[in-house]
């Protein structure tokens, strides 16, 4: 297995909160055949199914006015717990299950390929795609207990083929089919985000133009120092949504930070792990959070993450809607920019909490 180098000294900030089994909610909503279960975990998780099939696309595009208002009453308690948690799981996404165990598959087997062979791929510095460590931009940086493997998927012009590996033999194949699933995922929830703010469904993939999707591979050691070290440095995400799968069986290792306190987001079976990225928030001005997150390690069990960023085209124009500033009320709080820009900038600096989004906020 590869290594993970980390300094010892740098001490993890503050021990986790358990969840607590009482301050479990549940409400079940039935309409039709279609089933729209709704469950949140106070202080941790908000987790939210939709229906896989046919009914799905019903639901998502509201053919009827009673399942638009169902679309509204869930859509209305999504958004309130995203706005509170700035982070869900969604179980029942429509992927099926093989496909995510095939990209979980290849994944792992590209981290137990022999370093040789993973140093084919490398990540060179001042780059974030290929296999290595990112946000690295001193020799005196503590190191996160973590390797990754990065690359750039869609549109095609992002991709450095160079970089797809040869080996594990599916891997190209299986990181193609999983990266449809996930961009149509995406877009849904898009929508949903949309309805949530009266905007038109559409609004986000009409400004999105051809969006761009990356994904990151983390593959956290087991560490018997666990307390010394941090499997990712805290941060938020600068894409606009990212969907983490975490390998099956995996101990708790994201956590959230909700009122100063790390919280951690318990894995669900079969779930995927949404989180709300920086360019929501500025495109909402405000009204979605992107979450700030960090991976921790364990002593006994390896974590293997498969994490998709989706974002704007690097062209778009990145300001708050129209529709949510008005200057009374909800004044603008962040500037405009290209999302090409926010991105290099947010790769061109080390992982530092929501500091990146100081990029675009205005400061009055
Ligand atoms: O592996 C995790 O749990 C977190 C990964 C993450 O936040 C990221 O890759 O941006
Ligand atoms: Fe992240």
């Amino acid at each position: 297995m590869a290594t993970a180098r980390a300094s010892v000294g740098f001490l993890l900030q503050r021990r986790s909160t358990p969840l607590r089994s009482d301050e479990a909610f549940r409400g079940v909503f039935w309409q039709a055949a279609v089933r729209v279960r709704f469950s949140l975990v106070l202080g941790g998780v908000v987790s939210s199914s939709m229906s896989s099939d046919q009914a799905n696309d019903n639901l998502v595009s509201g053919k009827t006015r009673i399942q638009d208002r169902q679309i509204n009453l869930n859509m209305y308690e999504l958004h309130m717990n995203i706005r509170m948690f700035f982070l869900l799981q969604v179980i029942n996404h429509g992927i099926e299950v093989g496909v995510v165990e095939d990209i979980e598959k290849v994944a792992k087997e590209f981290f137990e390929m022999p370093l040789e062979e993973k140093k084919k791929y490398p990540m060179e510095p001042g780059t974030v795609q290929g296999y290595g460590q990112a946000f690295i931009f001193s020799e005196d940086q503590k190191l996160d207990w973590c390797n990754m493997f990065a690359l750039g998927v869609h549109p095609p012009s992002i991709r450095n083929p160079k970089l797809w590996p040869s080996k594990p033999a599916r891997f190209s194949e299986n990181l193609e089919g999983y990266s449809k699933e996930i961009r149509k995922l995406c877009k849904r929830l898009l929508k949903y985000i949309a309805i949530s703010l009266d905007l038109k469904e559409e609004r986000f993939e009409e400004m999105f133009g051809e969006a761009v999707q990356a994904v990151r591979m983390n593959y956290y050691p087991p560490c018997s120092r666990p307390d010394l070290v941090m499997g990712l440095s805290p941060h938020s995400d600068g894409s606009a949504l990212t969907v983490l799968q975490q390998s099956k069986n995996s101990r708790v290792g994201l956590q959230i930070l909700k009122d100063n306190t790390w919280v951690p987001v318990q894995p669900l079976p079969n779930a995927l792990v949404i989180n709300i990225g920086d360019t929501i928030e500025v495109l909402t001005n405000g009204k979605y959070k992107s979450v700030e997150h960090r991976a921790v390690t364990n002593r006994e069990r390896e974590r293997l993450t498969i994490v998709t960023f989706y974002a704007p085209n690097y062209e778009v124009k990145i300001e708050p809607m129209d529709e949510l500033v008005d200057d009374e009320t909800n004044p603008c709080k962040y500037r405009s920019y290209n999302h090409g820009d926010y991105s290099y900038h947010y790769v061109s600096n080390k992982l530092q909490g929501k500091k990146s989004l100081d990029f675009a906020k205005i400061i009055n």
